[in-house]
């Protein structure tokens, strides 16, 4: 692309991907373009195709054809690992985190601190690091130290978003994120998802809840039977167009 004007590329730019699984097609021919600081909605009925394309894009899934730019870049990421080294982590509804380490073991899993001439765990620094991360997102946990199956569900997603927010550089994929929720948890949840923005992160959240995405998204993307039906701005539609898009009618 040209890069040559002063206009930054958008984070993401997903062209023309598919993707089949043997002979179920799950993606076809979908497009869509990121742009830092802004929230999408990725909504859909059940088997549209929302968690493969999340999958696509933070590497797990390689795509059929089609191709992912970030920041215009064209990457291929082999696996998930490669995705996270790139700037893009993933929060999904089971609230994946070690459940018998402590809290800031799993902020840092994977990508752990160490110090000294025999790479030892720099736990101190850890625990330091996520404190002063757990109360900048007011995430309110007793401690860094505490085990993760001591914490609500709420909390324990809160810990996953501060996780992702810590180490995302460029994207934030979000499946589901308050599907195990309660209300008042779910809203803390919102709140640190909307916080994203300001850290100039471009955010792909898939929901199940139109209330939901009618809080927190710029733009609706909608996918049916894995085709792309149509984005819009959040601000300028409705739950009845909306709905209208997903199931076709
Ligand atoms: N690993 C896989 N192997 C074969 N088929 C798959 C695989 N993953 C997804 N599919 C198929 O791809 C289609 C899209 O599934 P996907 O899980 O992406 O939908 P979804 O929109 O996330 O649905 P839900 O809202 O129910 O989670 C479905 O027909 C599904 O059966």
């Amino acid at each position: 692309m040209d890069l040559s004007n002063t206009q930054a590329a958008d984070v993401l730019q997903l062209k023309n991907i598919h993707k089949a699984f043997g002979g179920v097609v799950a993606i076809e021919d979908f497009s869509l373009n990121l742009k830092a600081g802004e929230i999408v909605a990725l909504v859909g009925d059940n088997g549209a195709g929302k968690s493969t394309l999340i999958k696509i894009i933070s590497g797990v899934h390689t795509p059929t054809s089609g191709t992912i730019a970030i920041d215009g870049q064209q990457t291929s990421f082999k696996d998930a690992t490669e995705a996270r080294a790139g700037g893009i982590e993933v929060v999904y509804q089971d609230l994946a985190l070690a459940d018998e380490q402590a809290v800031y073991m799993n902020m840092f899993l994977g990508r752990e601190k160490t110090k000294g001439p025999f790479g030892q765990l720099d736990r101190k620094g850890m625990v330091q690091e996520t404190e002063d991360l757990v109360k900048e997102l007011d995430v309110r946990i007793p401690s860094a130290k505490t085990t993760i199956r001591n914490l609500s569900g709420g909390q324990r997603q809160g810990v996953a978003i501060a996780r992702a927010t810590h180490w995302a550089t460029k994207l934030v994929l979000l499946d589901e994120p308050t599907a195990a929720l309660g209300v008042a948890e779910t809203a803390k949840v919102e709140e640190n998802v909307a916080a994203l923005r300001e850290r100039n992160l471009a955010v792909l959240i898939i929901s199940h809840s139109l209330d939901q995405v009618f809080r927190l998204s710029d733009r609706i993307c909608v996918l049916r039977r894995g085709q792309q039906i149509g984005v819009r701005e959040t601000a300028k539609t409705d739950k009845n167009e909306i709905v209208s898009m997903i199931t076709g009618v």
